[in-house]
């Protein structure tokens, strides 16, 4: 294929290394959840794919499409015990650069919602490595175009688009990175028959002009979406009953007896054909025997037989080189990320906004709540459980980061599996977005109770109360990224993140002394725990230096200071065991806290991969 004779929006996306993509003995087996015994839902399963041919993966609901596209596209399946081989050029090729040539979109839609439909395909683009540029603008408006998306370009893909129009932002989004092998599960589910034709037909064009290969799992495609694609994979239970050319097929069944009516889609007849899902009880046994007799007949076909010579000898490249150039650097790549994730900071509420309205909200309820403490003895206590509140209570408040922050990794999990970037620049471009809001959460909490309460009037205790709380702020942020790669779901990272906090706040010192904590809470939470570091911090702020009057009658509750009716801020430090000294080396510590929780989070996303 010429590449000079591309649209220069398609240059890009000619597919040169990818000659053939293969696969044989595919098998996939689960344990069965009420049995115990093993369940096969993907059969010995063999095929080869050209350059350039659309293959439908079709079958009745349940057959195992899906799971089958999964184990294709080398994505993760969920405990399965998965054989059989792929290969690219007739080689077996790294994962790392399996992903590189490929793009997967599964069956549902992931999208940053605060993102419009252009900037998905822009992002998705400079993800992967396409410079901006006229080539790169050319190319999103050609897509927008080819899926009918033009009107939509500006608008937020969370808010006001159909599922449709959604499934068709999923295909655009896989095809602007240049994949050489496309896998789509269901790319048409939603879409009306004209739609879906619209869909299939771009794919076949592009995959024409530019030598794609595109296996995508489809329902009830109507007789011209049908007619579109080269090649039909039909699945039942697992098994396949026919992979080859779309126009062999009405020949095959021929040869084993079934006639395909003429006026008939045989997208329908084949699907009723092989359906067994309402033969499910004893009269229908011979239903099932004649399901399966089909199945049998296609394991002995001559076109099996052919297809399994073919894929023996599919021409091997001694390496695949695939262009790993065209993939943007670490640090640009890095920029893209904090780009996107910049943009959805400040226009999707849930993110920042609304912890930003909450934190202002805390500041006001505590300011007023501690309205004007005197410096009196009466105020220590008083100020003491103010502290204790605020560094609790807004480690607390970054659990609303949750529903944000799945939807992000959501994201990633699919562009990493997409080969587009890592966990590390996943994390990091999180981290460079999310500090300024902190300061400004921080900063918003405190210039109102501070001032509200009547705290210690110097500018030094100010800015270093801000600091504590913007480290103890970063450090609970921590904590959310940490539980949601724990358990990457709603539900679960918000009860970690609640358990989490719960016990940093019953094992900081301030509730139980650290002398009466079991070994397990000691070790464990205690000498790790930022709250506990961030409360001695703030109390340094406003205790160190200070001095509290015992007020009438000189009865003071704590030791004071000879003859003179004051207690000193350092008796009260002295009774937590505080030492000023100590301060440099506690903030070295909530640092490297917060290092840790991003380092672990790190790892364990690593390990998905
Ligand atoms: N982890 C698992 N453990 C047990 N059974 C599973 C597992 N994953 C899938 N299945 C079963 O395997 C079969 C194939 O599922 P799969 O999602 O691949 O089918 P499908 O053809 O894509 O279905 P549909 O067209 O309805 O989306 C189904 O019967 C499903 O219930």
């Amino acid at each position: 294929m010429d590449p000079e004779q591309l649209p220069v929006a398609e240059k890009r996306l000619l597919n040169a290394p990818v000659e053939t993509l293969s696969w044989s003995g595919l098998t996939v087996k689960v344990k069965d959840g009420k049995t115990g015994q093993p369940k096969t839902l993907v059969d010995n399963v063999e095929g080869i794919m050209q350059a350039g041919e659309c293959c439908a993966v079709m079958g009745p609901s349940g057959c195992g499409k899906t799971t089958f596209l999964n184990v294709l596209a080398q994505r993760p399946i969920k405990a399965a015990h998965v054989s059989g081989q792929i290969f690219v050029n007739g080689a077996e090729v790294p994962s790392n650069v399996f992903r590189h040539v490929t793009s997967f979109a599964q069956d549902h839609d992931i999208f940053i919602s605060a993102l419009n439909v252009r900037e998905t395909l822009h992002f998705a683009s400079r993800l992967a490595g396409i410079p901006r540029g006229d080539e790169a603008e050319t190319r999103v408006d050609t897509l927008l175009e080819a899926f009918g998306l033009v009107g939509l370009r500006t608008r937020r893909v969370g808010g006001g688009i159909s599922h449709g129009q959604k499934r068709r932002l999923t295909v655009a989004k896989q095809l602007v990175t240049g994949p050489g092998i496309l896998f789509l599960d269901e790319p048409t589910s939603g879409l009306d028959s004209v739609a879906s034709c619209h869909v299939v037909s771009h794919l076949r064009q592009l995959a024409k002009r530019t030598g794609l290969i595109v296996v995508c799992s489809i329902h009830q495609p109507s007789t011209s979406t049908f007619s579109l694609f080269d090649k039909l994979l039909l699945l039942s239970a697992g098994k396949t009953h026919y992979f080859g050319p779309i126009n062999r097929v009405v020949d095959y069944y021929a040869s084993i007896g079934v006639t395909i009516p003429e006026r008939a889609n045989p997208a329908d007849f084949l699907l009723e054909l092989v359906n067994t899902d309402f033969a499910q009880n004893e009269a229908a046994v011979p239903e099932r025997e004649r399901v399966a007799e089909l199945a049998s007949l296609w394991g002995i076909s001559a076109l099996r037989q052919q297809n399994a010579g073919v894929i023996a000898s599919a021409r091997v490249t001694p390496e695949l080189a695939w262009d790993a150039g065209s993939k943007p650097s670490s640090p640009g790549r890095l920029a893209v990320l904090t780009h996107r994730t910049f943009i959805k900071s400040y226009r999707d509420g849930l993110a920042y906004t609304l912890r930003l309205a909450m934190y202002t909200a805390l500041g006001l309820l505590a300011g007023t709540i501690w309205l004007q403490m005197d410096r009196d003895q009466n105020s220590i206590q008083l100020l003491i459980n103010a502290l204790l509140v605020s560094c609790a209570f807004m480690s607390f408040m970054a659990v609303t980061y949750v529903p944000a922050f799945i939807e992000d990794y959501r994201q990633f999990r699919l562009d990493r599996c997409n080969g587009l970037y890592g966990a590390g620049s996943f994390l990091l471009s999180n981290f460079v977005v999310g500090m300024p809001y902190q300061f400004l959460f921080s900063s918003a909490f405190s210039v109102l109770f501070y001032w509200l309460g009547g705290c210690r009037a110097s500018a030094g205790a100010f800015f270093t109360w801000i600091s504590w709380l913007f480290l103890n702020l970063i450090a609970a942020e921590g904590v959310v990224i940490l539980s949601v790669a724990i358990i990457p779901n709603f539900v679960g990272a918000l009860v970690i993140t609640s358990l989490l906090n719960v016990i940093a706040f019953a094992t900081a010192g301030t509730l139980v002394p650290p002398s009466q904590l079991n070994v397990f809470y000691k070790y464990g939470f205690y000498y790790w725990n930022s709250q506990g570091y961030v409360f001695r911090g703030m109390m340094a702020t406003q205790f160190d230096g200070a001095t509290y009057s015992c007020g009438a009658g000189c009865h003071c509750r704590y030791p004071s200071l000879p003859d003179q009716c004051h207690i000193s801020g350092e008796t009260i430090l002295d009774q937590y065991g505080i030492k000023m000294a100590d301060q440099g080396q506690n903030v070295g510590i909530v640092v490297a806290i917060i290092l840790g929780y991003r380092v672990a989070a790190w790892a364990l996303l690593r390990m998905r991969d």
